[in-house]
């Protein structure tokens, strides 16, 4: 039977010794400290905004051995900031444990429970077979407290009402895989956590995945998404492969300077883009600018406005709008009128957040399409490569 994953739990983040990004997250993104873990060794801290979650892990000593202090995770030994860990609730942790070692997966963590006074939640933690990424599967059905067992409240959150920023909760995670190494991963997940492939375009073959080549970009993209079950909402995953000549570009750079496939970012959901992009602007967040002829290249500006958008607008915040990709909802509106611009999304990348030029965060504002922009990648390509040019 497939494993039923839900929606990731949390998006495990591990810091070296002695970097400070905690108070970036928080500060800045304006995600909310809700759960703390400290032992001599190691400090984990729980940030929320909506239903998205980053666990931040920081050893609080030097040491060359992994720790096994980190829980709910396994250490990756991180010389830089890396997001290594993503959890999804599953029902039955020790039947799919078993099921994944009888499929030759290492699993490092082994079923465990851990329990406080809020009640008991079993884990295990199983390698992806991309990069340093790992999996922690997790049933908390038996768990009424804040967070997880071993962790204590963080008095006086601030409410999240009224700062302008709407995160509502994890769209998508991107890996960057290695060279020849998309379809090996896309296997994996659809043999060992039941994903399911997804076209990312009407134009992408099944067999050869969605190629962007041209124009200085290179790059193959291969999407699943976990099967919706009775666990909740799906998770969608997006695997990366450049096939670029170039550089520097977005994703050799990433492999060189993270120091192999990992994950590159992570798509946080918005029904507000604007307001939240603004807002987080004005809290020191830097986004990618796209180059300045996305906004005046033929019909985009004509295109913004049917979606009932303001170009001048998007273009001083530098949003990227796309209404060519497949919607969920086409059809006419509920009035009986046909609605041209239903499906669409906008999107932003900030720049990499820790201080290599790796892992970002992005702001999808998703209005009834479910796929990414083309158009949106390619000026996300660019504007990386003039920054990496303007950098060196
Ligand atoms: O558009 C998105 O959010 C994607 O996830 C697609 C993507 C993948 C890799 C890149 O380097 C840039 C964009």
């Amino acid at each position: 039977m497939a494993a039923s994953l839900s929606r990731p739990c949390f998006i495990s983040l591990h810091v070296p010794y002695r970097q400070r990004w905690a108070q970036d997250l928080a500060a800045s993104f304006r995600f909310h400290p809700v759960a703390v873990r400290e032992t001599p060794r190691v400090r984990q801290l729980a940030l929320r905004r909506g239903a998205a979650v980053f666990l931040l892990n920081q050893r609080l000593a030097p040491s060359r051995a992994p720790s096994p202090d980190f829980l709910y995770d396994v250490d990756p030994q991180p010389a830089l900031g890396t997001a290594s860990n993503v959890c999804f609730e599953v029902e039955d942790v020790p039947g799919l444990c078993e099921r994944l070692r009888g499929r030759g997966c290492s699993v490092p963590v082994p079923p465990t429970e851990v329990s406080d006074e809020g009640g008991s939640v079993t884990y295990g933690v199983v390698r992806s077979v991309v990069g340093n990424i790992s999996h922690t599967l997790l049933d908390r059905s038996r768990y009424r407290g804040p967070f997880l067992p071993g962790f204590q409240p963080v008095q006086g959150a601030p409410h999240e009402a009224g700062d302008g920023v709407e995160i509502t909760n994890f769209d998508h995670i991107t890996y960057v895989c290695p060279r020849g190494g998309a379809r090996a991963a896309l296997d994996w997940y659809q043999r060992c956590f039941g994903f399911q492939r997804f076209l990312l375009s009407p134009q992408e073959r099944l067999a050869e995945g969605y190629v962007l080549g041209g124009q200085g970009v290179g790059m193959l993209l291969l999407a699943l998404q976990s099967a919706q079950g009775s666990s909740g909402p799906s998770c969608k995953l997006v695997l990366a492969e450049s096939l670029s000549k170039d550089s520097p570009n977005q994703v050799d750079t990433f492999l060189a300077q993270h120091g192999g496939a990992g994950i590159q970012h992570v798509g946080l959901c918005t029904p507000d883009i604007v307001s939240t992009t603004r807002a987080l602007q004005q809290a020191g967040v830097r986004f990618f600018m796209p180059p300045t002829t996305y906004y005046s290249q033929l019909g985009k500006e004509e295109e913004i406005r049917g979606a009932g958008q303001d170009p001048d607008m998007l273009a001083e915040l530098g949003i990227l709008l796309d209404t060519t990709v497949p919607g969920e909802n086409k059809g006419p509106c509920t009035d009986g009128t046909e609605s041209p611009s239903r499906n669409y999304l906008m999107q932003i990348f900030t720049h990499p957040i820790f201080s290599e030029e790796t892992f970002f965060l992005e702001l999808i504002d998703r209005r009834g399409a479910p796929g990414f922009g083309e158009g949106n990648i390619r000026a996300l390509w660019k504007a990386v490569q003039v920054y990496m040019d303007q950098r060196q």
